[in-house]
């Protein structure tokens, strides 16, 4: 069997070990999964169970130990194939908001009107263009994520890893930003793995849920989101069956935080 006839992520028998200290580290365990092509998948688990190793790993910056990954290219253009947003310092601080935007595009010497023409719809989606000469250091918290956000889409990748972009931000500015992913990803139907610490944030966002255990990292269970798209936070919080998968994942992660604390 081969994978590229599989999910648009497939993933198979993954394992990564470290050396620390002169000691060997599983951080990850036989990983194995399947992401159907415009899946949002979240990854949740407890501190140091390997989540932004396998991310990392998915973006070519990190070689498996053993197994092998395959993300599917679409047929029709040519697409790089994986984006990444990270938590913080994922913008350059000499470019303005426009040029960090249009970076992938440049690199990638995609036709200047392809750069202006996405750029700019980009930064009017996540509200930037009134804004897009200004530098990262004239920017708060929240504008440097949507620039991220935005160079991600413009970049226009096959997929799109996510490391816990909202983590450093304040509650309401989480909420704006959450749902201005979501409307994103329903224009572009992007396939998303999306590392989070919060199970609100999760069930929101989420078609799967990923619930990893404490090191080595395995996937221990896949927690399914069937509550109606478009999504809004206020609904999905006042949804009674949103309480019943937070208490689920609430408790494994307990569970997995404790484990991780006896070892
Ligand atoms: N380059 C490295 N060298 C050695 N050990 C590493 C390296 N990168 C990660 N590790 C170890 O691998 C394990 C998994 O780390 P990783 O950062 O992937 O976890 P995480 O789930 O993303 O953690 P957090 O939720 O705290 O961000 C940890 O024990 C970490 O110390």
């Amino acid at each position: 069997m081969t994978l590229s006839h599989l999910g648009k992520i497939q993933v198979d028998g993954l394992t990564k070990v470290f050396i620390k200290n002169k000691e060997r580290v599983m951080a990850l365990e036989n990983i194995d999964f399947s992401i159907k092509d415009g899946e949002f998948v979240c990854i949740l688990g407890p501190s140091g169970c390997g989540k932004t190793t396998l991310l990392r790993i998915l973006a070519g910056l990190e070689k498996p130990s053993s197994g092998e990954f395959n993300i599917q290219s679409s047929e029709s253009a040519r697409h790089p194939l994986q984006s990444m947003v990270f938590q913080e310092q994922g913008v350059i601080p000499w470019m303005t908001v426009e040029e960090n935007v249009a970076l992938g595009l440049r690199m990638r010497h995609a036709p200047k009107k392809v750069i202006n023409d996405r750029t700019n719809h980009y930064l009017e989606k996540v509200g930037l263009s009134k804004y897009k000469n200004l530098y990262p250091k004239e920017l708060s918290g929240g504008m440097k994520q949507r620039v991220s956000i935005a160079r991600a889409f413009a970049n226009d990748p096959e997929i799109l890893l996510m490391d816990e972009p909202f983590a450093a931000l304040d509650e309401q500015n989480k909420f704006i930003l959450q749902e201005e992913l979501l409307a994103i990803w329903e224009e572009t139907k992007k396939t998303v793995i999306f590392i989070t610490h919060s199970i609100d944030e999760a069930i929101l966002l989420s078609d799967r849920i990923f619930l990893m255990t404490s090191q080595p990292g395995t996937i221990k269970e896949e927690v399914t989101i069937d509550l109606p798209r478009p999504r809004q936070m206020t609904q999905v919080r006042s949804d009674p069956k949103t309480a019943d998968i937070f208490l689920k994942i609430w408790t494994h992660l307990q569970d997995e935080v404790q484990e991780s604390r006896n070892q």
